[in-house]
C-alpha cells in the first residue's frame, strides 16, 4: 500500500531527526516520542534487556497508532459536534452561555473545562450518535457461554457500537435523535446500567486517551463558541460513512459568524470531500 509506505517514510524521517537530537543531548526526552525512543535506545544498547524495549519498527507502529487512534477520532467528534450544534441552535446557545459564564472572554483553562456540564452532555450525545469507531471485533479464545448464547473458540465476535447506541430498545423511542438532556444525570442513569454506551471501548483494552480526547474536544469547542456563532450550510448533505472513522461523506460546510465587533462571515469545510 502506497499510503502506508509514505506514512512510514514520513515517520522514519521525524523519528531519525529526534534520535539524532537525543544522541546530541538536544530536544525533549519526556514527550511521547522521547519516551518511545528512550526504550528503543536501551533495547539497542543493553544486551541484558533484549526484547524488553521497542524495536525501531515498533516505535514507528506506536506513532502510527497514536496518530490514527488519537487525532482522527477526536477530530471526527469535533466535526460531528459542529454539525449537530449548527443544526440545533438551542444547544449551541446553551453551550455558549455556559462557556461565557465560566471563562468570559479569557482563554479556557484546564480547571475551568471540568465545570462545563452542558458541553459534557453534548459531547456524550455526539459520541453516542456518531461514535468515531463504529464497531469492535474480538476473537473468542475459549468456548464460552454468555447467558443462553454459546460462543465456540476461534470465532470472531463483532460489537456494533453504532447500532447498539442507536437501538430504541435500549435508548427509547428518541434513540436516533440528538438529545443531550439524556446525559443530564450521568452515563449510568442514561444507560439504565446497561452496557449500551461504549464509544471508547470497554474492559482491559478501553481507550487510554479518552480523558485527553474529551479535554482536547472541550478546549477546541470552548474556543470556537467564544469567538463564533455557527450554522450548517444549506449545501450540507447528511451522509455518515465509516472509513477508518465515522465521517460526513461529503464534508461538513459550516458558516461561521464572528462574535466580536462587526459580524464577519467565513465558511469552513471540515471532514471529507474537498
Ligand atoms: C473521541 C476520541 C477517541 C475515541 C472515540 C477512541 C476510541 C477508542 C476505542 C473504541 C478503543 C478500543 C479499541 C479496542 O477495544 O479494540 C481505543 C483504544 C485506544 N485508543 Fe482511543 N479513542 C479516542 C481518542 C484517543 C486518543 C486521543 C488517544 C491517544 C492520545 C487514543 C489512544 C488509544 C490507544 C493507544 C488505544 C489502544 C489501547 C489498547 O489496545 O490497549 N485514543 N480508542
Amino acid at each position: 500500500m502506497q499510503i502506508d509506505r509514505e506514512i512510514r517514510t514520513l515517520l522514519k524521517g521525524i523519528i531519525q531527526k529526534r534520535k539524532k537530537a537525543i544522541n546530541n543531548a538536544e530536544g525533549p526526552r519526556d514527550d511521547l516520542l522521547g519516551i518511545l525512543l528512550q526504550s528503543n535506545i536501551q533495547e539497542n544498547q543493553d544486551a541484558n534487556i533484549k526484547n524488553q524495549g521497542l524495536t525501531f519498527k515498533e516505535v514507528i507502529n506506536e506513532c502510527k497508532i497514536f496518530y490514527m487512534a488519537g487525532q482522527e477520532t477526536t477530530s471526527a467528534v469535533l466535526t460531528w459536534t459542529l454539525i449537530l450544534l449548527g443544526k440545533h441552535q438551542d444547544w449551541q446557545t446553551r453551550a455558549r452561555e455556559e462557556v461565557m459564564a465560566i471563562f468570559g472572554k479569557s482563554n479556557p483553562d484546564f480547571c475551568g473545562l471540568k465545570h462545563l456540564k452542558i458541553m459534557n452532555m453534548i459531547l456524550q450525545e455526539v459520541l453516542r450518535l456518531y461514535p468515531p469507531v463504529t464497531e469492535l471485533a474480538r476473537v473468542v479464545h475459549e468456548d464460552i457461554k454468555i447467558e443462553d448464547i454459546f460462543l465456540p473458540r476461534g470465532i470472531l465476535v463483532n460489537l456494533p457500537i453504532l447500532l447498539v447506541q442507536q437501538d430504541e430498545r435500549l435508548w427509547g423511542a428518541d434513540a436516533k435523535e440528538f438529545n443531550p438532556e439524556r446525559f443530564n444525570k450521568g452515563i449510568s442513569k442514561a444507560t439504565g446500567g446497561n452496557m449500551s454506551f461504549f464509544s471508547f471501548g470497554w474492559g482491559p483494552r478501553i481507550c487510554i486517551g479518552s480523558n485527553f480526547a474529551m479535554t482536547a474536544a472541550k478546549m477546541a469547542l470552548a474556543l470556537i463558541l467564544q469567538r463564533f456563532n455557527f450554522e450548517l450550510s444549506p449545501h450540507y448533505t447528511h451522509a455518515p460513512i465509516g472509513i477508518g472513522t465515522l465521517q460526513p461523506q461529503f464534508g461538513a460546510s459550516i458558516i461561521l459568524h464572528r462574535r466580536v465587533g462587526i459580524l464577519v462571515n467565513a465558511k469552513v469545510f471540515l471532514g471529507l470531500g474537498g
